[in-house]
């Protein structure tokens, strides 16, 4: 529960009149002043339409929305204090870069000397002193960018929504404005809302992300949260590369898969109730054969500049992926290390409750750290 949320949806729904469809379906969540959110999915997921309902540009079909404690549902567009970015920018052609700033202070009537200082102050904050009198043709994709952004900000509004506002320019350009939003927002305090679809980007910039798919939160956590500990298998997969196998709680923290028990710091499931079990491929280790929790035999390698993409098969058909500095040779039988930590249980059908109040009680650092674990040893005793 977050006190005095600067914005918050409950139980909002959405249909559009022409097909009756759900487009989302009782999205709860309360977002708090001056932090970056983040809505991820992939395309038709429904991101747009939470941000368009924000912005009074669509209106939820059930459920309250409300903005700085004010529910918002009939408020207008225009006298709600939200300002968004769009993915074309939506800036003026034919205006300079003066002129597009200046406009959402002009429709509110500001006098000319307090626009002036603030369409100043708004250039300087996106690296653009100099540029007011530019043609907007006569940008460049980066620096309409910026302009959006100025013209965002320029008016302080209580909240910035950008709904993927980076889509357009090339990598470089886009890691380099991801660093420059995050900062900016940093230096501004407002709290934004943003859309992607691209998961390196949310992981990147986020205080907090909300996984979107098919009209429904499936879960929100803090990027790290969200890597380490992804509720289901359409998170593992859609946050990085996962490897994903099914396999057999124990007992709290035991796990078996692979024919064999491993260490995990996970808990709060049913004996011997089936699960999925995750390990990132940066968290698995090369080691001697017989030094190696599992033994695999190298399919291919390839080089990706920072590390080895290795996959491998163990002995039962199953398929690793491994991402590692050290290189492998195709058809080598290696072993492969790994800690109790980086193995992650998903249980089957958990909701976003359950499992927070599960892992809030099991996943304990402090376990985690004084190696109060030890399962297997314990296991081995008793057999
Ligand atoms: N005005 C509309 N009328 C009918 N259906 C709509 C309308 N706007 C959006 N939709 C539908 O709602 C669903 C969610 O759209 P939305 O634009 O919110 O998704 P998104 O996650 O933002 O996707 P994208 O990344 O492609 O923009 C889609 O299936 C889309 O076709």
């Amino acid at each position: 529960m977050t006190t005095n949320p600067i914005i918050a949806f409950k139980h909002v729904s959405k249909s559009f009149e022409d097909n009756g469809q759900l487009i989302l379906r009782d999205i709860n969540f309360e977002l708090e002043a001056g932090k970056f959110y983040t809505l991820l999915g992939a395309s038709g997921s429904g991101k747009s339409t939470i941000l368009n309902i924000i912005a009074g540009l669509t209106d939820a079909t059930t459920g309250d929305i409300y903005l700085d404690n004010e529910r918002i549902n009939d408020v207008p567009i225009n006298q709600r204090d939200v300002h968004t970015v769009f993915q074309n920018y939506a800036l003026l052609p034919h205006k300079n870069v003066f002129d597009n700033i200046a406009f959402p202070l002009k429709i509110r009537k500001v006098d000319k000397a307090q626009i002036e200082k603030r369409v100043l102050e708004a250039l300087k904050m996106v690296r653009l002193t100099g540029f007011e009198n530019r043609r907007i043709q006569k940008l460049s994709g980066g620096q309409r960018q910026r302009v959006a952004i100025a013209r965002a900000i320029v008016n302080q509004p209580k909240v910035v929504l950008l709904d993927e506002p980076l889509s357009a320019l090339d990598l470089k350009l886009r890691t380099e404005m991801q660093y420059e939003l995050r900062a900016l927002q940093q230096k501004l305090g407002i709290t934004f809302v943003f859309v992607t679809h691209d998961q390196e980007e949310a992981l990147a910039m986020s205080d907090w992300i909300f996984i979107i798919n098919d009209g429904e939160i499936v879960q929100s956590g803090t990027p790290v949260d969200i890597y380490d500990e992804p509720i289901n298998r359409f998170v593992a997969n859609f946050i990085g590369e996962s490897n994903i196998v099914s396999g057999i709680m124990i007992d709290d923290y035991l796990v078996e898969f692979n024919g064999k028990r491993f260490e995990s710091v996970d808990g709060g499931m049913r004996k011997n109730e089936p699960v999925e079990v995750v390990i990132r491929p940066e968290d698995l280790r090369l080691t001697l054969p017989d030094e190696g929790k599992l033994i695999v035999k190298v399919q291919t390698q390839l080089f990706r500049g920072v590390h080895y993409e290795i996959i491998a098969v163990d002995e039962l058909g199953q398929e690793w992926m491994i991402h590692s500095t050290r290189r492998a040779i195709v058809g080598e039988v290696i072993g492969l290390d790994f800690e109790a930590e980086d193995v992650h249980i998903m249980r089957l059908n958990e909701t976003e409750e359950e499992f927070d109040a599960r892992i809030e009680e099991y996943v304990d650092e402090e376990i985690v750290e004084a190696g109060l674990i030890n399962a297997i040893e314990e296991e081995n005793i008793k057999d």
